[in-house]
């Protein structure tokens, strides 16, 4: 079984085939799923784009690839987590549905190698100030990414590195805490 960074969930979905096409439930509230979604968004990527890597400290993702292939990539930067600095991709398939859910904490990219579809839910709305990201390449990131020149956003292409991503992280953190204290 892969390891993945504490609080990430990757499980299989059930889909019910027959001769028009199948069926799959992608999320269902009684679900011990991680989240309770307020927004729902669906993505269409062309081939070799890259989303990411951001990292958000209000919101959780629940990402589930209808069409095509999602590579998800994952870096604990968390330095209180028990898995900080942890590492590691998953591969989701629109032919054999699965959903990951990624908490704060967790930096993330989505890389699609074919044209894909996804579909993800989010635990708030969606807020630029939790829209913290870094190149997707930082070797600090301690991803394994077996691509080339992906396509990227404009955000993506002038990101910072992983270490600025990390501080703006831990800043944005502790003001959330303090406006709540
Ligand atoms: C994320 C988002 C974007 N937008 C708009 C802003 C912009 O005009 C357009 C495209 O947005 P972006 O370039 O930020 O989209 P993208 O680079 O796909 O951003 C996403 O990347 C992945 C890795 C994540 O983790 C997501 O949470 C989100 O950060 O859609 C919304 O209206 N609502 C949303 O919830």
């Amino acid at each position: 079984m892969i390891k993945l960074p504490l609080g990430c969930v990757v499980r299989d979905l059930k889909t019910h085939d027959d001769d028009r096409g199948n069926l799959t439930e992608i999320f269902r509230q009684e679900w011990d799923a991680g989240i309770e979604p307020v927004q729902w968004n669906f993505v269409r990527s062309q081939a070799n784009v890259l989303r990411g890597v951001h990292v958000h400290v209000i919101h959780s993702d629940y990402l589930v690839c209808l069409e095509g292939t999602l590579v998800l990539a994952l870096s604990d930067i968390r330095p209180e987590s028990p898995t900080h600095g942890m590492a590691t991709t998953v591969t989701l398939k629109g032919s054999k549905m699965q959903a990951a859910l990624v908490p704060p904490g967790v930096a993330h990219g989505f890389h699609f190698p074919e044209v894909s579809s996804l579909c993800y839910s989010v635990s708030h709305y969606w807020n630029t100030v939790d829209e913290i990201g870094c190149r997707w390449d930082d070797p600090a990131l301690g991803l394994d990414w077996d691509i080339r020149d992906p396509a990227l956003s404009p955000r993506d292409t002038t990101a910072g590195s992983a270490a600025e991503m990390t501080q703006q992280y831990l800043a944005v953190r502790a003001q959330m805490s303090a406006s709540r204290a």
